[in-house]
C-alpha cells in the first residue's frame, strides 16, 4: 500500500447503526425532479436525443434561455403527501431526491444563489416539504446534489489558468455553503448522493473535498456518503490508490447491475435504475424498451441477492404530478412487496451456488432463506444445492397460505423442489429453513 493523505477513510463495512438500515433498506426511489421537467426532452419541436435532465448541454439550447425557464417553474399540482404515499404503498425504505442537478436550479430557497424557487412562481421550498412528508412515513431521505453546476459562472471543467483557481476556489467556497445550508435546513436528511463529480477541476480537490467530508459527517453523525463524492490525491475515484472504497457504499452501479458477488468486492452498494433506457427527468418521449414490473423486481431480487439496494428513478411531471407508466409500475412492485417484502427487506448474499430458476436472499442475522423464483424450470422441480452438512428442514410459499413443501434428496445436500402447480403468473417466494445435520 501507498501512504495516502485523502484516501479512503476506512476499511471494510461501516457497522454503525445508521448504515446497518442503511444496508437493510432493499428497495428505493429515485427522484429527478426540475426545470429540465418542464421542455422534457423537446426543445423547438425537436427531440434531444440525450438524457432529458441533460438537455441544457444541447447545442440548440442556449444557457440563458434555459435559465429562463426558473419563470415558469410553477408545478400547482406538486402534493409532497401523495409522492410520499405514493412510495410507501411501494414499499420503498429510502428515497433520493434531487436538490440541484447539472443545470444549477436548486429546488431549495438557497442563500447562496438567486437560481432557485424563491425566485420562481412557485416561490415556495420543494425539499423541506419532501423530506417532511417521506419522513413521516418512515422512509429515509438522501439528498442528490450535483457538485458540477453549469449556472454558477465559477464552475471550470478543469483548472488550466491562474484565473481558472481563482474562479474555482469561489466555487468550492459556494459549494461548501450549499452543503452546509442544506445539512442545516434539513436535518432529518439520512445522507448524500453526489453526482457530476468526474471533471477535472474537481477531481483535482482532494484535499478540499476530504475536509469538506469530514466537516458534513463530523455536523451530522451517521451521515451516509458514497463513493462517487471525492478522489484521492492521485485522482482516483471510487476506489483509492489502495483499492479501498471512498466512501460508505459504492456509487458506480448506475443503470447496471453486478453479475456476481465478486463484482462487488465485500462493499455495501446500490443501484440506481430508470425505467426507460437513459432517462431521469421527465420525458415527454420514452424511447426503446421499457422495462415491466416483473423486470424491476427480477432486477430488485438480483440486487438484494447480491448485498445491495435497487433504487427506481421516477421523474415527476411539470405541474408536479407523477406520470401514469410510474404510478403503475409503483403499484405492481407494491402489491408484490405486500405478499413478499420480508425477502426483500434486511436481505443479504446467501452465499449458496446460483440456480437458473432465481435469487437467493437470507435474512441477516439469521439462517433462514428465500428462494426469489422467476424462472420455472419445465421440469416443475427447484435445484437446491447447500452446503455440506446443512439439510432442509422446513419449505413453505411466502405468498400461498399453507402450501409448503416436502423436497426430495437426491444427494448430499442436493434436493429437488417439487413444484405443486405448472404455471405462475408472478414472480413468488419460498422460505427455506435449513439444519445443521453434521
Ligand atoms: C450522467 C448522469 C447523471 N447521473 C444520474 C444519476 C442522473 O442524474 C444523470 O443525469
Amino acid at each position: 500500500t501507498i501512504a495516502l493523505q485523502h484516501g479512503a477513510h476506512g476499511v471494510g463495512r461501516r457497522r454503525d447503526a445508521a448504515m446497518e438500515k442503511w444496508r437493510a433498506y432493499g428497495l428505493g426511489q429515485f427522484v429527478h425532479w426540475g426545470l429540465y421537467s418542464i421542455p422534457a426532452g423537446e426543445w423547438n419541436g425537436k427531440q434531444y436525443n440525450g438524457a432529458a435532465e441533460w438537455i441544457k448541454s444541447w447545442k440548440e439550447v442556449p444557457a440563458t434561455t434555459y435559465d429562463s425557464l426558473m419563470y415558469q417553474f410553477n408545478p400547482t399540482k406538486f402534493n409532497a403527501e401523495s409522492w410520499a404515499a405514493t412510495a410507501k404503498q411501494m414499499g420503498v425504505k429510502y428515497v433520493t431526491i434531487t436538490t440541484k442537478h447539472h443545470d444549477g436550479f436548486c429546488l431549495w430557497p438557497s442563500k447562496y444563489t438567486n437560481f432557485t424557487v424563491a425566485n420562481s412562481p412557485y416561490k415556495k421550498d420543494i425539499i423541506g416539504p419532501l423530506v417532511k412528508a417521506y419522513d413521516r412515513r418512515g422512509i429515509d431521505v438522501i439528498l442528490y446534489f450535483s457538485i458540477m453546476d453549469w449556472h454558477n459562472p465559477d464552475w471550470r471543467y478543469d483548472i488550466k489558468t491562474r484565473e481558472d483557481s481563482v474562479a474555482f476556489d469561489r466555487f468550492k467556497q459556494f459549494t461548501r455553503n450549499q452543503l452546509l445550508e442544506l445539512l442545516t435546513l434539513y436535518p432529518a436528511a439520512k445522507g448524500l448522493w453526489f453526482d457530476g463529480t468526474w471533471d477535472k477541476s474537481w477531481v483535482k480537490q482532494a484535499a478540499f473535498a476530504d475536509s469538506l467530508e469530514k466537516e458534513m459527517r463530523a455536523m451530522r453523525p451517521g451521515l451516509i456518503i458514497g463513493s462517487r463524492f471525492r478522489a484521492d490525491e492521485y485522482g482516483k475515484r471510487h476506489f483509492d490508490s489502495n483499492g479501498n472504497m471512498m466512501g460508505d457504499y459504492e456509487q458506480g452501479w448506475e443503470r447496471k447491475i453486478p453479475e456476481k458477488i465478486t463484482d462487488v468486492h465485500g462493499n455495501d452498494w446500490d443501484c440506481v435504475m430508470t425505467v426507460p433506457e437513459n432517462q431521469w427527468g421527465y420525458s415527454k418521449i420514452w424511447k426503446g424498451h421499457i422495462k415491466t414490473t416483473d423486470e424491476l423486481l427480477e432486477m430488485l431480487a438480483k440486487c438484494v441477492s447480491l448485498d445491495g439496494n435497487f433504487v427506481l428513478n421516477f421523474g415527476p411531471k411539470p405541474d408536479g404530478t407523477l406520470r401514469t407508466e410510474e404510478l403503475d409500475l409503483a403499484k405492481g412492485i407494491g402489491a408484490w412487496m405486500d405478499t413478499n417484502s420480508e425477502a426483500i427487506y434486511n436481505g443479504e448474499y446467501a452465499g449458496l451456488v446460483k440456480q437458473d430458476w432465481g435469487y437467493y436472499v437470507k435474512k441477516t442475522g439469521t439462517n433462514k432463506i428465500y428462494m426469489l423464483v422467476f424462472n420455472v424450470p419445465v421440469s416443475g422441480a427447484l435445484n437446491v444445492v447447500l452446503p455440506s452438512r446443512t439439510a432442509i428442514s422446513k419449505v413453505y410459499d411466502l405468498g400461498g397460505p399453507g402450501l409448503s413443501y416436502v423436497p426430495e434428496e437426491i444427494g448430499t445436500s442436493t434436493y429437488f423442489i417439487h413444484l405443486k402447480q405448472q404455471t405462475f403468473k408472478r414472480p413468488f417466494v419460498l422460505v427455506l429453513e435449513t439444519a445443521d445435520n453434521s
